[in-house]
């Protein structure tokens, strides 16, 4: 079975879902003042995640701080549930506007990573200590739901 990465369009179409994605977080009211004007880097780096990911390329951790860097960027964000519900919600929109597939094996799979991710995100947002933090310490291989 082919990865969700090779089903989603390979590099170039997550690379155009996250560029979609991303402008529709700096636009938004709630999600705004997280983001200020955003960082050049922030599409390069969520594709590469993203990419890992979905079972291609390793270069977020092999080249881009990794699972580290990840926590390190959430903490101290104190992102909010809605906040939260809402970054959710602009993820799912922008696969539609970017023409990620639509048949439902796929559309679960991206949910469920990103219901996941926001998540471990939110807790980690939120950690004092070490032993706050989301256990999670890998970039996780996600596959096709059963
Ligand atoms: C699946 C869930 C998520 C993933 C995979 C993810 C991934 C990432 C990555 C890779 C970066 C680093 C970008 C860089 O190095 O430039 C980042 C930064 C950031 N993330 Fe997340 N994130 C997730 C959820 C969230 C949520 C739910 C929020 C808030 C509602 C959030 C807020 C931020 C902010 C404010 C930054 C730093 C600012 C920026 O890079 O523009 N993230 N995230």
């Amino acid at each position: 079975m082919i990865s969700l990465f090779e089903h989603a369009g390979g590099w170039q179409g997550l690379r155009r879902f996250i560029d979609v994605f991303y402008t529709s977080v700096l636009a938004d009211p709630l999600l705004h003042p997280l983001f200020g004007q955003g960082r050049p880097e922030h599409v390069t780096h969520l594709t590469a995640f993203t990419a890992e990911t979905f079972g291609g390329p390793d270069d977020f951790t092999a080249n881009m701080g990794g699972f580290p860097h990840i926590i390190a960027v959430h903490r101290g964000l104190k992102i909010t549930e809605e906040q939260r519900s809402r970054f959710v919600e602009l993820y799912m929109a922008a696969a539609d506007t970017a023409g990620l597939p639509a048949d439902a094996p796929f559309r679960e799979a991206l949910r469920s990573h990103v219901e996941f991710g926001s998540r471990v995100a939110l807790q980690n947002s939120h950690a004092e200590t070490d032993d706050a933090l989301h256990p999670l310490r890998e970039v996780p291989l996600w596959t096709w739901p059963e």
